[in-house]
């Protein structure tokens, strides 16, 4: 099946006051997807939403929403939907007016039954039928946000961009409104563009996920196509849980040599790379790192530097003399603060880095950008 893109965002910038949030930023959500956005504070997650939106003036760029150049065009006709974090609910209504609002509004003008009937389903799918005589001044915030979400929703609009629409939520609100908007992508096929720092609600949520930092993005695809395929170090330090660990290495003699650590994993191992010798960096997934008993024939040696218990699993991290990283284990593997241990990389594992650039110079023979 080919995608229809629904938002096209081509070689967007803005600028603050002369700082740059947006330097070119290129990205595609297609018809009936979810697309997480999913970059540090500070990125321009909300800056691209915003454009999307038509609320922010670009320096430059287009803008394109089910193939119409709507750049010029104003916020109201583009019949997208923002719903933000601690979104402003008109407090003089309650809460089934202000779920009715846009759709008294000029543009929609509705028949009362209709939105009556509108209000009445919106409501049941987010769980607010209860709420809807109530002031928005009496609602806890978890159910503030559902009829902020709800309010979207009711227009049903060809697009929704969602800003952190969760982050004010304690996890298990939060996970059961992500369940619910998974539920509503479903029933109306409707294209969301999820922004977000949470790496967890990313890839819980999406289908396919952009990487954003510094106003561009850095990668999208699906979680597995980015996972086996990082485009460079930001985006190995912005995915995973725990993150990609790096250690310093130079190329020499047909090796990979890790600085501090006593292996030396073959260059041939990494698929083609794009440099023959001096300082690369070897990023690797955690879980492809082996940890275990200390004095382990052929691995390196570290230590446990601290445990987190993670319920049915614990995180630690391990330092040596080539760099720290986290890992999750499962419970059976004792080990405690201050153990020493041992740490391999296999052969295979891992991608190698320009230090400088942080691009990645290793590709795995797939066509890999
Ligand atoms: N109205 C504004 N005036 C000045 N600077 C702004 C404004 N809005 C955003 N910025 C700056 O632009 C950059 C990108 O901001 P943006 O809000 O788009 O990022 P974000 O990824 O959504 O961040 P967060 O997760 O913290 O909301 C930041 O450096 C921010 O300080």
């Amino acid at each position: 099946m080919t995608a229809t893109p629904m938002l096209q965002l081509d070689g967007l910038k803005k600028a603050y006051r002369g700082k740059s949030a947006l330097r070119g930023l290129d990205l595609t959500v297609n018809d009936n997807e979810i697309f997480a956005l999913l970059g540090p504070t500070g990125a321009g997650k909300s800056s691209t939403l915003l454009a999307g939106a038509g609320l922010i003036d670009l320096d430059a760029g287009r803008v394109r929403l089910g193939g119409r150049d709507v750049t010029d065009a104003d916020p109201a006709s583009r019949d997208v939907a923002i719903v933000f974090e601690g979104f402003n609910l008109l407090p003089v209504l309650d809460v089934k007016d202000n779920i009715a609002f846009a759709l008294r509004s000029p543009e929609f003008r509705e028949e009362e039954d209709e939105i009556g009937r509108r209000v009445g389903r919106t409501a049941e799918l987010l769980r607010i039928s209860h709420l809807l005589d109530r002031d928005v001044g009496t609602l806890s915030g978890g159910e503030r946000q559902r009829v902020a979400i709800a309010r979207a929703l009711v227009r049903r609009p060809v697009m929704f961009l969602l800003d952190e629409p969760l982050s004010a939520l304690d996890l298990k609100l939060r996970e059961g409104l992500r369940a619910e908007l998974r539920q509503i992508h479903r029933q109306y096929r409707s294209t969301m563009l999820y922004a977000t720092h949470d790496y967890h609600g990313a890839i819980a949520i999406a289908d396919r996920i952009g990487i954003i930092d510094g106003g561009v993005i850095q990668q999208s695809g699906s979680i597995e196509d980015i996972y086996s395929r990082p485009a460079n170090m930001l985006v190995g330090k912005l995915i995973g849980s725990p993150s990609m660990a790096f250690f310093e290495a130079r190329l020499e003699d047909g090796h990979v040599v890790v600085k501090g650590a006593a292996q030396r994993l073959p260059v041939s191992e990494f698929g083609s790379v794009a440099s023959s010798g001096g300082q690369v960096v070897l990023g690797v997934w955690p879980e492809d790192i082996e940890v275990g008993e200390p004095d382990v024939a052929g691995a390196s040696k570290g230590k446990i530097y601290a445990v987190d218990n993670r319920g049915f699993e614990r995180a630690i991290q391990v330092e040596t003399t080539a760099g720290s990283f986290r890992k999750v284990v499962p419970l059976s593997m004792p080990f405690a603060q201050g153990d020493a241990c041992s740490f391999r990389i296999p052969a295979g594992a891992g991608f190698l880095f320009d230090p400088a650039s942080g691009r990645r110079i290793s590709q795995d023979g797939e066509g890999a950008n």
